[in-house]
């Protein structure tokens, strides 16, 4: 299995959305290196786990997104845990996560968890609304939230989040060279294979969600065009 720090391409998929077994596996066979199971809303412990015994039929890595107490499950590769650095409310900044740690702070495999400083930037995405992020940011907002994440709080991960939306290329840039060990994530609006090269020239990892559900074949073509563009700047691997 490929560490999280070599991944270049990801699908999202969200268990709460229907995927036939035909289209699940021609995502799980793609190439792609890793796919996370999360979403944003009726994420369930029932649907969580019947998405990862579908999933666990291929070898490609597997990730859960943590979004909801009630669908933290065993059996996954890693537990991807997002903080959401421009939310208003602060339950998703830090107040679920210590609320967590109650619950399993003592049964933890810390070298399983990966925590995403998210910065979420469509203001009309489901997890903008439930967070209450603040996305009328500028490029310095955002370059100080990416320095934020890295240089301030050492995460693993920095989210540019436009879910639903394709993002600013040049923000994408500015986030990947303000960014010195935290790996870049773009999600967001990838439909076609310019945007995924698009987006891989700056990006250290290119996630690829809705398009799975709306046009599996512009879904998978996605993998060759980040695999054969993305950027390479030998950051944590
Ligand atoms: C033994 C055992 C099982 C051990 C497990 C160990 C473990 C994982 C422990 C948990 C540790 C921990 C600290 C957990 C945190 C818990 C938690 C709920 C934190 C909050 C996370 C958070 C900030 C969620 C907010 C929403 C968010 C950022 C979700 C990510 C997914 C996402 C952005 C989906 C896209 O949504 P959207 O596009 O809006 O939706 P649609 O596509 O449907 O429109
Ligand atoms: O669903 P899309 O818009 O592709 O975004 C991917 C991912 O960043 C969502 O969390
Ligand atoms: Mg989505």
């Amino acid at each position: 299995m490929l560490s999280y720090t070599e991944w270049k391409h990801v699908f999202k998929l969200d268990p709460a959305k229907e995927l036939s077994d035909e289209d699940l596996e021609a995502i799980c066979e793609s190439g792609t290196d890793a796919i996370i199971i999360g979403g944003s809303d009726n994420v369930t412990l029932d649907n969580t786990i019947s998405l990862l015994a579908r999933v666990r039929r291929y070898s490609v890595a597997c990730a859960l997104e943590v979004s909801t107490l009630d669908s933290i499950t065993p059996g996954f590769d890693y537990f991807f845990i997002p903080t959401v650095l421009n939310a208003g409310d602060p339950r998703w900044i830090t107040g679920m996560h210590r609320q967590a740690l109650k619950e399993y702070g003592t049964m933890m495999n810390w070298e399983e968890i990966v925590t995403e400083g998210y910065c979420i930037l469509n203001s009309d995405a489901k997890v903008s609304s439930l967070t209450e992020a603040d996305t009328a940011l500028n490029q310095e907002d955002v370059e100080a939230a990416a320095m934020l994440a890295d240089r301030l709080f050492h995460l693993p991960v920095f989210y540019l989040e436009y879910s639903g939306v394709y993002g600013d290329p040049a923000i994408v840039k500015a986030c990947a060279d303000t960014l010195k060990d935290a790996r870049l994530f773009y999600g967001g609006g990838i439909k076609t294979t310019e945007q995924a090269a698009e987006m891989a020239a700056f990006a250290d990892t290119v996630v690829v969600g809705n398009i799975v559900y709306e046009d599996v074949k512009a879904a998978l073509k996605t993998v060759k065009a980040v695999k054969n563009n993305g950027s390479d700047d030998g950051k944590n691997v």
